[in-house]
This record gives C-alpha cells, structure tokens and sequence, in this order.
C-alpha cells in the first residue's frame, strides 16, 4: 500500500484498539479498512488471495459490530429496523373502529327529528334521497355497534333503511332515557326490489314492508325521482294511490356501484339477462359510466356523463367500434381500429417527375402498378402482376421516394407501415396485426402494402431470435403467398431496403420484382440540382451546371439534396452578422456557382465504393434489373 494509506490504516487500527471509540466509529473503521483492500486489490498492490483473506476478517468484524444487540459494542442494526418497520406499519387485520359513538350518534339533527318525533307521538318524515345510510355488515362485528354514516349523495336501498331502522332502535331503546316507539321508526315504504325490477336476493323480505309509505314522502321529489325506476313508481301508486303516483316520473341512467355490480353478475349468470328491464334501464345499462365497456389501450375516451344529443342515439348504438366488413369480424376491433387509423398513409404529393432518373425502375412499378388498377381486365394470369415488389440499393437513392410516389399515384389504397408498427410487446399481437393487414388490405383492394426498411422485419430467420418475431415473419410469408391468397387478391408488397442481402430466402423469393435503385447517373443529378434549383434564385449557368454535376460522381440523390441546400446557405453567409435581422428577401443575394463550390468542400457522398460493389453484386445475383 501506498504510504498514505498504510498511515490512514495504522490511525484506524489504533483507534479500534484502544477501547474509546463507540460502536458507530467502530463500523466506520471497518468499512474504511475493507474499502481500501478493495482499492488495494483493484490497484494491483495486494494479491488475490491476501485481499480475500483480509475481507472475510474485516467484513467479519464488520458484521459483528453491526449486529451485535450489545448497546456498549454493537449497533443492533437488524433489531432497529425491525423495530421501524413495526412500529411505523399498522397491522391489515387491526379492527377497523368507528368513530361514532352512541352519543355522537344521538347528536345528528335527523336522529334528534326522529326523537322529537316519537316524544310527540306523531309520525315524521325522512325523505330516503336526503339521508343515506349504509350500515356495516353483520360480518364486520358488533351489529349492534353504531356503523353508521351520513351522506347526502344516494339514496338507500330499503335493506339498508331496514338495517338502519333496527340498528337505530335497539340503540335508542338501550340508550339513557329515551324510548322510541318502533313503529314510528322509518321503514321501507315498498317491497325490497332491486333497480332491475328483480326480487331482490339481497334484501329481507319479510316483516315491515307493507306499510309506512308516509315515511317517503314528497319532501324531495326529484331525488326521489332518480330513486325509483318506473318499476317501483308502479309499486308506489299501486299501494297509496297518493298524488305522487300519478306523476311522470323521469328514468334516470345513474346506477350504484352495487346495482352495476348486480347487473354485471347477472350478465354473467343469465342467458337471457335484461329481458323484461325496462326500457330506461336498459339504455342505462348501455352507457352506465362506460363501465361495462371493454376497455383496452386504443379504446376511446368515454365520458360517463351522457350529453343530451348522445342520449337518443345510445340506445342503439354499439360502444365497441363497428365493423362493417364481415370478413374482419374475427379480429379485434381495436386491432382493426388501429390500421385503419394509423396505417392509412396521406402525405405530400410526389409524382413520377419529382423523382430523377431511375427510369427503369419507374416504368417497371407503372407496368405493375398503375396500368392493372386501370386495367384489370387485360392484366390476369400471366399477365398478372407480381405480389411483391423490392426495391433495393445504397442509401438515400429514392426507395422511399417511389413509395410515396406510389401512394400518391397508383390510385389504390395504400397502407405505409413500419416493421416496428407489426411488432408488439404482446405475444402473438404481432401476427395478429400481420393477418389483421393483409385482411383489411383484402377488404380495400387494390391495395399496396409498402413496407419501408423490410430488412428489419423480413430478415433472414435464426435458430437465436425471438420466438415472437420469427412468428411474426412466418405469418407475413404465410399471409404474401399461402393457402389464405386467393390467386386475383389484387394487393401489392412494396418492400424497400438498403440492406438486401439480409433478407430472408423466402421472403427474397416472394417478392418477386426486385428492383435495382442505383446512385443517379449524370443526368439524374443534373435534373436533381435543376429541380431544386429552379424553386430558389440562382445565377448557375449551363456550364456551371455541368462542372456541378461533374463534380458530383457517386453522390446519391440525398447527398445531391444536401450539396443543394448547403449551397443555397452560402448567401446568407456572405451577409454580415449586423444585417441579418434587417435585410429583406429580396436583398438576399443569388445562389451561385462559387456556393456550390463552396459547398463541394463539406459536402462528400456517402456512399463508398466497396458499398457500391456490394449492391451491384447482389443486382446481378438476384436482381431483375437488365
Ligand atoms: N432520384 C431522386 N430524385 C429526386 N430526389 C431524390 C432522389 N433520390 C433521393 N432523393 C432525395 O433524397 C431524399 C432521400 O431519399 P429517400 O428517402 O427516398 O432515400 P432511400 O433510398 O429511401 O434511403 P434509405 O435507404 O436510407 O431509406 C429524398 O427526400 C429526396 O429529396
Ligand atoms: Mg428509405
């Protein structure tokens, strides 16, 4: 060890020896002491072997003094945090305890109504929508214990009034000095029934439930309202034939936790569940809070509260996404939902001149392209057109360009998708989604299915990938030409790639067209720099045009679009600094011939030579190029 640390050691050692220090520097010291083996060892200055048999001693001692529950020598760490953990955590199965007394009770305004009532012998009124008051289940203890709870929010079930009513009776007959006549007591005023017109299996159904209906009286009609469904409005008017009964009453979609929850377990249960529910809970059902809608990832956002104009019209509507088409009904709609939505490609118009040179690619995809969508008739059996299309070669040559291009022209439905669109973190999603495509592109045809950067999801199959994404491949060989293709299937692959030689075998053999994109030739990056050139104000002369284009051998047409655009930066550079905020458009001096000059010098292409070999190898082993 070095000298400093052999002293820093030695003050340690003395320090741990000598008897005065406290457990906690004690620790320090040990852990002070097994750093610096550590670095002693990482630092080849102890062996192997010593570092590790210094460790073991040191870490020894360490634990030691860690664990040891001696307050004088140890810090009793285990016991510490245990202790910290117990004293800090509340046990689950602590008794959960109300903090309603019987007094406390007795305080509430309702509870005193019902007191003062049946002191003065005469019979009061609770309206059930202003007072909810659940009661504890037998289960959780003392049934006779004040479990009650006072919100404004629901009204409550006729068990739950009859729970209450006994509870509350047998409180106030227990408590000092007061005497409640029961009969005066709140009951339910019909029949236990659920929301759904159901006999209740929840409720008691025997003993108070045939009379008292003053105790609901009209004091808050429209809560009531929402409280009874038609159903029990019938009940209601059938026994009293008061003046409530023959007042409209409004269907309300609201439902409980409980009453979904019953009506979720009937679903579940019954093959004929909602025969005989009224027609406004049926609706109800169907929009409840969403709640019996299947949610998942892609579904959309419902709101739970019904706008007016949705009211109508969700009575018949379906919440999962229609799908109109019968061959897609066995794929989920949401799988369905999301190629359509985001697999459907709109963007930029690019036409056949916009792309420069390439002119046997291009006419080779409008043979198999354009001209069977115009004529479909002249173009079958062997005149049909291929399933696959690849198009291969250096970066930044214009692959992505004739897709687009296609898109734009072809006339057919075109889907532009990504392999990393198909795969999915779900296993067996990804095939899912491949079928989904393919029968979806069925459902539009013609179609063209372009797939950029193919490589990626097509390449060769090895024994070490992933299950999943060799189920992924297979489906989509399976799915471009397998017993499922019908041999008119009027869909296209376009694949594009720049690395065509890790393209797996049958997939290579499936996309039959295989189409060279070479690096533009001289003409090609003559019109790549006219066409960008003719949209910005330039002074480039014929001859200067030429040099350019001289100049520009092996650039690809990404590399001619950036020489383009540095250029068109040289005069902004050439103005000052000062000027830069003020000056017009107008001021803006030409692009010239010095700017491409100027540019050549950052420029380079970005292809190599060796690259080059690489592709033409490969046009003229699997190409069907000339
Ligand atoms: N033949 C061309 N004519 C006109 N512009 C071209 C041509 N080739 C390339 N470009 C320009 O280069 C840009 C890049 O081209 P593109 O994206 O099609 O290359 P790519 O072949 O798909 O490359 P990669 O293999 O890297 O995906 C285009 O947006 C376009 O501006
Ligand atoms: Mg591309």
């Amino acid at each position: 060890m070095s000298g400093a640390h052999l002293e820093e050691w030695q003050h340690r050692s003395f320090d741990i020896s000598s008897g005065s220090c406290t457990p906690e520097q004690k620790a320090d010291a040990y852990r002070a002491h097994i750093l610096s083996i550590q670095y002693a060892w990482a630092s080849s200055q102890l062996s192997q072997a010593g570092a590790a048999g210094l460790l073991r001693t040191y870490s020894e001692r360490y634990a030691a003094v860690l664990d040891s529950d001696d307050p004088q020598t140890g810090l009793n760490n285990y016991a510490e945090s245990a202790l910290h953990l117990a004293r800090s955590q509340r046990n689950l199965s602590d008794k959960w305890e109300s903090p309603l007394t019987a007094d406390s009770v007795l305080q509430i305004p309702s509870v005193q109504r019902m007191i003062q009532a049946s002191s003065g012998r005469e019979s009061f009124r609770v309206a059930p929508a202003d007072v909810d008051i659940p009661v504890g289940h037998e289960s959780r203890g003392d049934p006779g214990s004040a479990q009650v709870q006072f919100t404004a929010s629901r009204a409550p079930s006729s068990s739950e009034v009859n729970n209450v009513t006994r509870n509350l009776t047998e409180r106030l007959r227990t408590s000092d000095g007061i005497s409640v006549n029961p009969s005066v007591v709140p009951q339910p005023a019909v029949r236990p029934q659920s929301a759904f017109g159901h006999s209740s299996s929840c409720g008691p159904s025997g003993g108070a439930q045939t009379h008292q209906s003053s105790f609901f009286p009209s004091s808050n009609p429209s809560k009531r309202k929402n409280f009874y469904s038609p159903d029990r409005s019938v009940g209601v008017s059938g026994q009293h034939g008061g003046p409530e009964a023959t007042e409209p009453r409004a269907v309300s979609n609201f439902k409980t936790a409980r009453e979904q929850f019953i009506v979720d377990q009937q679903k579940k249960h019954s093959c004929q569940p909602q025969r005989g529910h009224p027609p406004g809970m049926a609706a109800a059902m169907k929009k409840s809070l969403g709640a019996n809608r299947s949610r998942g990832a892609f579904s959309k956002f419902v709101s739970p509260i019904p706008r007016p104009e949705e009211e109508d019209s969700s009575k018949n509507s379906n919440p999962e996404p229609q799908i109109l088409d019968e061959r897609l009904k066995n794929f989920e709609p949401k799988i369905v939902e999301l190629i359509m939505s985001e697999i459907m490609d709109h963007g930029p118009p690019v036409a056949w001149d916009d792309i420069a040179g390439l002119e046997f690619a291009k006419t080779t995809i409008k043979e198999i392209v354009v001209w069977p969508m115009l004529r479909p008739d002249i173009f079958t059996g062997l005149r049909g057109p291929p399933k696959g299309i690849l198009l291969f070669g250096p970066p930044g040559t214009g692959k992505t360009l004739i897709g687009k291009c296609i898109a734009c022209q072809s006339g057919a439905t075109f889907f532009s998708i990504s392999a990393s669109s198909l795969t999915s973190k779900w296993v067996g999603e990804g095939e899912k989604m491949v079928r989904a495509l393919f029968a979806i592109a069925r459902c539009h045809q013609p179609a063209v299915i372009f797939i950029d950067e193919i490589d990626s999801l097509l390449s060769q199959r090895t024994d070490g990938e992933h299950d999943s994404s060799r189920r992924i491949k297979t489906e989509f060989l399976v799915q471009l030409d397998g017993a499922a293709t019908a041999a008119d299937d009027r869909i296209l692959v376009v694949g594009a790639t720049n690395r065509p030689q890790e393209i797996d075998e049958a997939a290579r053999r499936r996309l039959a067209k295989r189409l060279y994109v070479p690096l533009p030739e001289a003409g090609a990056r003559r019109q790549i720099v006219t066409n960008l050139m003719a949209r910005e104000r330039n002074h480039l002369r014929g001859q200067e045009l030429e040099s350019v284009v001289a100049a520009t051998e092996g650039f690809s047409g990404a590399d001619m679009t950036q020489l383009c655009r540095e250029a068109a930066l040289g005069p902004i550079r050439s103005i000052q600094l000062n000027d830069i905020a003020t000056i017009s458009a107008d001021q803006v001096r030409p692009i010239l011939y010095a700017d491409f000059q100027e540019a050549l010098k950052t420029v380079r292409p970005s292809v190599s030579a060796k690259d080059l070999e690489l592709y033409e190898d490969w046009n003229k082993t699997f190409g069907c190029g000339r």
